[in-house]
């Protein structure tokens, strides 16, 4: 369904909302200071556990109220705590946040586990999280399983996270960008998101990192054709896997045609041009070159100041998506909604509505109810 909103509807539903939102954050901050269970998990937190970051991430994943309260307050100590770091360390104390996406089978989970061990060799500490859209459809998940990843997954100095089932798209989205602040907290250097690049998920994990990759297999040359044009803008670097054996000649031949396109496409950055980098994951052949390059793009994007502008950015995007994600739950939340939502769609379906109509017919309904539900709250006090 789309949602029409116009912008004084808009402005109205928020400044009706802002009198019970700050109330409500005000209790927030106030009950969470006594929660025992936001003080352990920070404790755990803080000294790396494994079982307190994966406790925290389920904890943001949930739909209970009580438990949201609990997740809203964990998550303001750790920004608060991110944030104090940073006024003394500067951009050093931003851990690494990279995008990972490429078709099945292109060799996602072969690239992380060899990846990720090479970076747990340096003594740094490396978490993996998945977006995956299949297991919204499907309730199971194709990413981020343990069995993929079996020496990474064995590793003390990594953790890797199954997508969460559950939800739609936007709502897996949201506690994975939650999940990338706790895996900071626990102090994990470089946290790596996943997703198969089919629909919309890689989009959303382009707008939570600091580096988006996107990883294919060499292939007949369709490959160019089928893949996104949209991907490959926001791809700030180009990964041919399997370039090893008998594959290394279609691995070269894919590497030209992927430079040669990116030439007609605008880059993402004046102070970055996407490269395209042959490797191998099965034998580590061109890993540690990879990782060069990473960095490389971290430190131009620091000099140029991008790193920071990025990351506020994503934060105002991060803003949207949960005031997205809050106006359509109190919207279906209002009582008799189902009802007249549903001969709304009906009467735009007849054609005896417009869908412009009908959608500010359903606003209307909501900021009655609303306006309904404060008046005997007031009178209920
Ligand atoms: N020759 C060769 N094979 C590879 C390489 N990387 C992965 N493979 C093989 O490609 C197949 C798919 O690899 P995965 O790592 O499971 O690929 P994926 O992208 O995670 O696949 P999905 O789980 O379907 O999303 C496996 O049989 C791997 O052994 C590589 O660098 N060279």
């Amino acid at each position: 369904m789309v949602l029409r909103l116009s912008g004084s509807l808009l402005c109205r539903t928020l400044c009706y909302g802002s009198k019970s939102v700050l109330s409500s954050s005000l209790t927030t901050v106030i009950r969470g200071a006594e929660d025992r269970t936001v003080q352990r998990l920070l404790k755990g937190l803080r000294s790396g556990q494994r079982a307190s970051l994966a406790e925290s991430i389920t904890l943001v994943e949930t739909s209970h109220p009580k438990k949201k309260i609990q997740a809203k307050q964990l998550l303001t100590q750790v920004l608060h705590q991110a944030k104090r770091s940073q006024s003394v360390q500067g951009t050093k104390a931003l851990k690494f946040r990279i995008g990972l996406s490429g078709p099945p089978g292109a060799g996602k989970s072969t690239f992380i586990e060899n990846l990720g061990t090479f970076l747990t060799s340096k003594g740094l500490k490396v978490a993996v999280l998945a977006v995956d859209p299949s297991s919204v459809t499907t309730g199971g998940s194709l990413l981020g399983d343990k069995t993929r990843m079996p020496e990474l997954s064995r590793d003390m100095n990594a953790y890797i996270r199954p997508s969460p089932a559950r939800g739609h798209l936007g709502g897996v989205t949201r506690s994975t960008n939650e999940a990338i602040v706790l895996c900071e907290a626990a102090n994990y250097d470089v946290i790596i998101v996943e997703t198969i690049g089919v629909g919309q998920s890689e989009f959303s994990v382009a707008d939570m990192v600091d580096l988006f990759a996107l990883i294919i297999p060499p292939g007949g040359g369709d490959e160019l054709q089928g893949l996104k044009r949209g991907i490959m803008e926001m791809s700030d670097l180009i990964i041919i896997n399997k370039s090893d054996g008998d594959l290394v000649p279609a691995a070269r031949r894919m590497q030209y045609e992927y430079i040669s396109a990116l030439k007609y496409i605008r880059p993402k950055t004046q102070h970055w041009s996407t490269p395209v980098k042959r490797i191998s994951s099965l034998t580590g052949e061109g890993i540690p070159e990879l990782w060069d390059l990473i960095l490389k793009h971290r430190t131009v994007m620091e000099e140029c100041r991008e790193f920071e502008s990025r990351r506020r950015l994503q934060q105002r995007a991060w803003l949207w998506t949960h005031l997205k994600d809050n106006l359509m739950s109190s919207f279906m939340a209002a009582p008799n909604m189902k009802n007249i939502l549903k001969d709304m769609e009906e009467g735009v379906m007849k054609g005896t509505i417009s869908p412009g109509d009908a959608a500010d017919v359903l606003l209307q309904q909501h900021l009655q109810a609303l306006h309904q539900a404060q008046q005997h709250k007031a009178c209920d006090e």
